[in-house]
Order: C-alpha cells, then sequence, then structure tokens
C-alpha cells in the first residue's frame, strides 16, 4: 500500500479521541484531518493526506530544546537537572515530584516538570533572544525560515497553564530551576506554541535520522551522542505513558504533542510526522498512532 491508501484506512480512527481542550485554543483544531510526510535522507519530502495544516507542536519542542541544552551545556549539566527514566505517569502529572527526595529532579526531559526544567538552560540574555535562538535552531532543522509562535495559542495556555506552574514553583523550591519561575515558564509556553506543519516536522525528524546532518549542506547540525541520547529518550518517554505499547507497535523513536502531531525517526532512513488532533486519553493523537503502525508494518520499519 502507499502512503495515499494508508491515509485512507486511517481515516475512520479521526473519529475517536477528543481534541485538547485544557489549552482552549486548541479546541478549535478539526478533527477530521488526518496527513502524513515522510523526508527519506538523500531524497524529497513525500506527503499524503492533509499535509499543509499548521499546529502548534507542544511536547514536540521538548526534544528539540533538549538538543539545544546538550550543545549549550553538555551532558554533565543537564542531566543534573533531569534523569533519563520513564515515569508511567501523564505528561503533566504532579506527583512524583513529591516523591523527588528519592530521584531529586524530574524523571525524563519528555514530561513538562522535565521540559521546564530544560527550557532554565537555554541560553540567552533575555527570552527574546531565548525564543528567538530556539526558532532559529527549528528554521534551520525544517528548512524553513517561516517558523514563528502562534500567539493566541500561546496566550491561551499562558492564562490556563496553572499545573504546570504549580510544578516550576516546586522545582525552584527544590533548587531544579534557577531564576525567575515567571519567565522560564513564559519560554515553555512560547516554545509548545511554535508552529508548524508535518513537512517541517518529517524535515527535522530526518536530520535525527541521517546522522544529524543538515540534508542540504552535509554539515553535522546534531553531533551523534547527542542524537543517541535524544532518539533513545523519544524511544523510552516519547510517548509517555504509552511508549512502552508504542515501542510493541510501531518500534519507533517518536514524539507527540498535543496539538495532534507526532514525530518519528526511522535511524539511518527517514523522518516521518503524522498530523491528526483528536487524542486518546495519554495525550497522544490517535488516527496519528494507528497510521504509524500502518507505516511501521507496511515498510518494515520497526528498529526492533
Ligand atoms: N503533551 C503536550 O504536548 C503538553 C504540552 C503543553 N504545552 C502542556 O504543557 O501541557
Amino acid at each position: 500500500m502507499n502512503l495515499n491508501e494508508l491515509v485512507n484506512r486511517n481515516k475512520e480512527y479521526t473519529k475517536h479521541g477528543n481534541v485538547a481542550n485544557y489549552i482552549p485554543e486548541l479546541s478549535k483544531a478539526n478533527p477530521n484531518c488526518l496527513g502524513v510526510a515522510v523526508a527519506k535522507c538523500g531524497e524529497s519530502v513525500i506527503a499524503a493526506g492533509d499535509s499543509n495544516i499548521k499546529f502548534t507542536i507542544q511536547s514536540i519542542s521538548k526534544p528539540l530544546i533538549l538538543i539545544m541544552a546538550l550543545l549549550d551545556y553538555g551532558e554533565e549539566i543537564v542531566f543534573s537537572k533531569v534523569g533519563k527514566e520513564p515515569t508511567g505517569d501523564s505528561f503533566n502529572s504532579i506527583r512524583r515530584l513529591e516523591t523527588i527526595n528519592e530521584f531529586t529532579k524530574p524523571y525524563n526531559p519528555m514530561i513538562n516538570a522535565g521540559a521546564i526544567a530544560i527550557s532554565s538552560l537555554i541560553k540567552g540574555k533575555s527570552n527574546n533572544e531565548k525564543i528567538e535562538r530556539i526558532l532559529n535552531f527549528i528554521r534551520k532543522l525544517s528548512n524553513n525560515n517561516d517558523i514563528k509562535i502562534n500567539m493566541d495559542v500561546y496566550l491561551s495556555e499562558k492564562r490556563t497553564g496553572n499545573k504546570n506552574r504549580a510544578m516550576a514553583y516546586f522545582l525552584k523550591d527544590i533548587g531544579i530551576l534557577e531564576g525567575d519561575v515567571e519567565e522560564i515558564l513564559d519560554l515553555y509556553f512560547m516554545h509548545c506554541s511554535i508552529e508548524a506543519d508535518i513537512i517541517d516536522l518529517a524535515n527535522i525528524a530526518r536530520v535525527l535520522a541521517c546522522a544529524g546532518k543538515d540534508p542540504l549542506t552535509n554539515e553535522v547540525i546534531i553531533p551523534r551522542r547527542i542524537v543517541q541520547i535524544v532518539n533513545t529518550l523519544m524511544t523510552t518517554c516519547g510517548m509517555y505513558d504509552e511508549s512502552g505499547e508504542f515501542a510493541v507497535n510501531v518500534g519507533l523513536p517518536s514524539k507527540s504533542g498535543v496539538g495532534g502531531g507526532i514525530m518519528t525517526v526511522v535511524p539511518g532512513k527517514m523522518g516521518i510526522a503524522v498530523y491528526a488532533p483528536a487524542l486518546d486519553k495519554k495525550g497522544n493523537s490517535v488516527a496519528g498512532v494507528k497510521l504509524l503502525e500502518d507505516i511501521s508494518n507496511e515498510y518494515n520499519l520497526s528498529i526492533y
């Protein structure tokens, strides 16, 4: 089956699940959409279904700011703030922070608490400079200079993100966050609200799939060790408390976001991105996961 046929076959799954509404602005997404883009190493991007819809990347920003923090500070400092272990809890769970005495830091950078800690490690004199650095990095990875923030989504989350706010103040209390908590949160809300389409995300995933190299210039944008760290953490933690099931059924490093996107890396071969905004209870795109299962099986892509 080709990509179009696989999209058509999975279209029925867009009727399952619900569009996120805890960030009010996200509830405006059209739940009928389904699209996929594939960027193979050394080839141009191909897409099927709804491929030109822009959505906010939300938690797909987490592996990207992790890469920046690793480039800026190195492994030792980054992993003094955040662990490398899955939680088995939901992405915005607060409960393990209270048992933090055993662990002293958020479990991993793919959950909200961990990503807020990583946001505090982005270098820059002001938040403006920091978000501009993040945008420029994503523009480079996606080969799209038009990448920007969706201000409505950003303001919507800033207004309603009290659970993230609570977690951030807790992290400040236990010494994980340095600096102004509201500013760190603001940067977190901004990078979650960066807008992209699946072609952009497939391009980004291709860099992680193809030795960290810019496909146009062959320049190494992400060193091998960082590719290894990020792809591994996406495999074990990228789909939150569904990462195990997803690893069994799809078997590829992936990161989902509550905007409805999933970015998937097929190491050595290609980057894939899917979009379908209706989510399951764990915050992952229902039709997107189903489509990735089909693609992985059809083309024999699981790394296991
Ligand atoms: N899973 C996600 O995509 C969550 C990101 C969202 N901005 C939040 O903090 O809740």
